[in-house]
């Protein structure tokens, strides 16, 4: 018999254990637009998203796109200014975030599900009003803040066969505005209102680093607090860290932050030993156990 083959079935015989304790699960995987790369790696992110749904998961896709709006706007002649790791945003500004999130990196991603063989429908947070914003910032403009989440769009959807995959753009609670939401802040508002067993934050970096650059592969709320309070993390990675925080707090059981530029970078966590990334997770115990055994329905 050929080795590979052996090598193989040894695979698929030691992720049992872990297909048997995330059947039924919530995961929230958010593909930021510095993880989704070439056409080649987007295929396999797509794979890895189809057999999770395959093995009985409910994985619900939630995404960014900043470089792909950044390059748009660049053509347009519009500068592209960050505060903490968010887009200063203006009336002119959002209109193309829309075009780029909800058009072009939407459908390219539902695109590589249904080519996977997978089931994907692409929405926004302003369908079925599922996320509801108001300004988080006057400096930052029309940077939206959840404030109120409709998910059962997304558990219709996933319950039918269906993958979510959600453009975060919403709708405002007054006047009918239109809001641009950070990709990480949205995906974790949805995990939250899912009470989702994981989310997993797919970005270019291989986890959160400490001030030598090593990965901390675990980390405690209060290790993540004081690693944004001196300075360790910045930029891209405050918002990422803040809303994981924010998901544990509402909720969800743990969060992973891993590069999404690995080939099989979700399999890899969710299926081995070992995992990917830095995993965030409560120290307190839970109230009330919930979710991960087989038969029990994670939606
Ligand atoms: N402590 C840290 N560990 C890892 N990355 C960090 C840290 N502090 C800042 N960063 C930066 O955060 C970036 C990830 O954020 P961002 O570029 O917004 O990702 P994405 O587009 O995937 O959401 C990394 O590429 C890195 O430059
Ligand atoms: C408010 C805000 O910053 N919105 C983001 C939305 C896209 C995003 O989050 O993209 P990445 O995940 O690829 O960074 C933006 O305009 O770039």
């Amino acid at each position: 018999m050929n080795r590979d083959w052996i090598a193989t079935a040894r695979t698929l015989s030691e992720a049992l254990p872990y297909l048997q304790r995330y059947s039924n699960a919530v995961v929230v995987v958010k593909f930021g637009g510095n993880a989704m790369g070439d056409d080649k790696a987007m295929e396999e992110f797509a794979r890895d998203i189809v057999l999770m749904k395959q093995v009985g998961m409910h994985p619900v896709v939630c995404h960014g796109g900043g470089p792909m709006i950044n390059d748009l706007l660049g053509r347009l002649g519009i500068e592209s200014r960050f505060v903490r790791g968010k887009r200063v945003t203006t009336k002119e500004t959002v209109e193309v975030v829309e075009m780029v999130l909800s058009g072009l990196v939407n459908k390219r991603i539902v695109q590589a599900i249904n080519d996977a063989g997978g089931r994907a429908v692409g929405i926004s947070g302003k369908d079925d009003d599922m996320m509801v914003c108001e300004a988080d910032d006057p400096e930052l403009g029309f940077v939206g803040r959840p404030v109120e989440m409709n998910v059962q769009i997304i558990r219709d959807l996933s319950g039918a066969g269906m993958i979510p995959v959600i453009a975060p753009v919403a709708t405002g609670m007054e006047d009918n505005e239109t809001f641009n939401v950070n990709g990480d802040t949205a995906a974790g508002a949805i995990a939250g209102a899912l009470q989702a067993d994981r989310l997993l934050l797919l970005t270019d970096v291989a986890g959160v680093k400490n001030a030598a650059g090593e990965v901390v592969t675990q980390l405690s709320p209060d290790q993540a607090r004081s690693m944004i309070a001196d300075g360790q993390i910045s930029g891209g990675m405050i918002p990422k860290t803040e809303t994981a925080l924010k998901a544990i707090e509402e909720g969800v059981r743990a969060v992973v932050i891993l590069d999404g530029r690995r080939p099989n970078a979700c399999l890899l966590e969710l299926f081995t030993e070992d995992g990917a990334g830095s995993i965030i997770r409560s120290t307190e115990p839970r109230v009330k156990p919930r979710g991960l055994r087989q038969g029990e329905s994670g939606l």
